[in-house]
């Protein structure tokens, strides 16, 4: 693993940044993403840049149960807002939230994976190591799964709602398995409440209790984190 320690997440971005300049410049084809308050300054930076996506594939990482895509909470609707109105991809895959058969969707989603490997995969993480939507006790060989998800992430994305009663109890995730068939990833994470989840990925055992630690056994990852996620390193 390739540890970049930055000073704050204005500072990760602008690195993270470079990384998916230079991944363009290089021809990139397909780009993994995800959601979450850490990759938005990232976004943000994509938007403005004169990159150009429309070359670029891109397959997102996860979406909430029963919530469409023009509803505000959706992965997809924060994918076009913080991304795609402003810079259009060649095709920009979000799993359905409200497919009618979610098992024929998964295997669909995946299918989609096989089709376009992955060259970079973005991944922030949950306060419990969770990747995607991949919570503790994911089998590592998991693909796209309907997920039940924990109340510590419930209680973390509640944030993102009205009502803690509003945040959705399942969605739908790229596993584990899909995750790691990706050439290149990249975690970023930034602040005192990752610190925990961030010690345990790069120096704990690899469990599927932790499972971002999973990524021990990858062999081109790159972390982005700042002061605050490093202390406990
Ligand atoms: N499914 C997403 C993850 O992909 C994200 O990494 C995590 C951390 O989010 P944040 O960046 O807001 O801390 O939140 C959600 O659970």
């Amino acid at each position: 693993m390739k540890i970049i320690k930055v000073k704050n997440p204005a500072e990760g971005a602008q690195k993270a940044f470079d990384i998916y300049q230079d991944a363009l410049n290089h021809g990139v084809k397909v780009l993994g993403l995800a959601t979450g308050a850490t990759p938005i300054a990232l976004y943000e930076k994509l938007s403005d840049s004169t990159l150009d996506f429309s070359n670029v594939t891109s397959i997102n990482l996860d979406e909430y149960l029963g919530l469409d895509g023009n509803n505000e909470q959706s992965y997809r609707y924060f994918m076009n807002q913080h991304l795609f109105n402003k810079k259009p991809f060649k095709k920009s895959y979000v799993p359905n939230g409200i497919s009618e058969n979610h098992e024929a969707m998964a295997v669909q989603y995946d299918q989609i994976i096989s089709e376009n490997p992955i060259d970079l995969q973005l991944l922030g993480i949950g306060r419990n190591g969770h990747i995607g939507f991949n919570e503790p006790g994911t089998p590592f060989t998991s693909t796209t799964h309907v997920v039940n998800l924990t109340q510590s992430t419930i209680d973390a994305n509640a944030r993102f709602f009205e009502n803690e009663s509003d945040v959705p109890t399942q969605a739908i995730s790229m596993g584990i398995a899909s995750v790691m068939t990706a050439k290149n990833i990249l975690l970023l994470a930034y602040g005192a409440d990752k610190a925990d989840a961030v010690a345990a990925t790069v120096n704990g055992p690899i469990t599927e209790q932790v499972p971002a630690s999973v990524l021990q056994n990858h062999k081109n990852v790159t972390i982005i984190i700042d002061e605050a996620a490093a202390m406990k390193l």
